[in-house]
């Protein structure tokens, strides 16, 4: 697949090439995230969503190649620098909620801005709250919550710190699929109300419809893209890989 180039890219990869010992899981990928687009990624087991997601997101350093999150090259920075860039400029979401017990929703939810040095201004918390539907719910542990309210609350932990990109990992592989549509709900708006950008990794088709586009890995290759998707067709060219 041809790369998108441009000045307009939140995120952008370069010839990645992850390998784990013997195996690579990541083969020369080039891929570049348009500013204020969700793009779905989508592939079989093992073709590589993870370390792609990790490695796009600066969690993890490629073996070789080059990723840029709003034009600054992370391999030229050192961890520290990649820390604090991460925590200023990406929000992540998991299937597992990753919400600390012993914290509230609402401490869980500020956590990113107290790690990053700066004020809790109780007006922001109390509008994410608001927008995520647990105004009702800040004061309790996230075991008081049901699937989807936790990771509502983790979205918003997500987003608190307004990043320019957020990036989730299966955010609603654990949820039926009406508390996965409030969570998708939730990062469509991130990007039509806010601007962000978002990449969201998915087995699901109907998850994966609520993207502008999706790409497709194969043996750790973008293989296809979709533009305008819809569960019928993602569903097809899921298939076909
Ligand atoms: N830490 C690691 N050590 C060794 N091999 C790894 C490691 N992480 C991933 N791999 C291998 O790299 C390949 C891609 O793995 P990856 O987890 O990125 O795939 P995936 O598409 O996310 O899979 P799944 O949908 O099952 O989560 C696989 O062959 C996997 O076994």
């Amino acid at each position: 697949m041809a790369a998108r180039t441009g000045t307009a890219c939140a995120v952008q990869l370069e010839a990645v090439t992850r390998t784990y010992g013997e195996v690579t899981a990541l083969k020369e990928v080039s891929w570049a995230f348009p500013r204020g687009g969700f793009t779905a990624v989508m592939g079989p087991s093992g073709s590589g969503k993870s370390t792609f997601l990790h490695c796009a997101s600066g969690l993890d350093r490629p073996t070789s190649g080059t990723v840029r999150i709003g034009g600054v090259d992370l391999g030229a920075l050192r961890e520290a620098k990649r820390t604090r860039l991460r925590r200023e400029r990406i929000g992540f979401v998991f299937q597992a909620f990753n919400l600390i017990p012993t914290m509230s929703v609402a401490d869980n939810i500020t956590l990113p801005l107290r790690l990053a040095g700066r004020e809790a201004d109780p007006a922001r918390l109390a509008g994410i709250v608001r927008r995520v539907g647990l105004s009702d719910r800040a004061a309790h542990r996230p075991s008081e919550l049901s699937g989807g309210q936790q990771q509502r609350a983790a979205i918003a932990r997500a987003l608190i710190t307004e990043p320019e990109v957020v990036f989730a990992d299966e955010p609603t592989g654990a949820l039926d699929p009406r508390t996965a549509r409030e969570v998708l709900r939730l990062l469509r708006e991130a990007v039509d109300a806010a601007g962000q950008t978002v990449v969201l990794v998915t087995h699901d088709p109907v998850a994966a419809s609520w993207a502008d586009s999706v790409v497709f890995l194969s043996g750790g290759r973008i293989v296809d893209e979709l533009a305008s998707p819809t569960a019928a067709e993602v569903s097809r060219r899921w298939e076909s890989l």
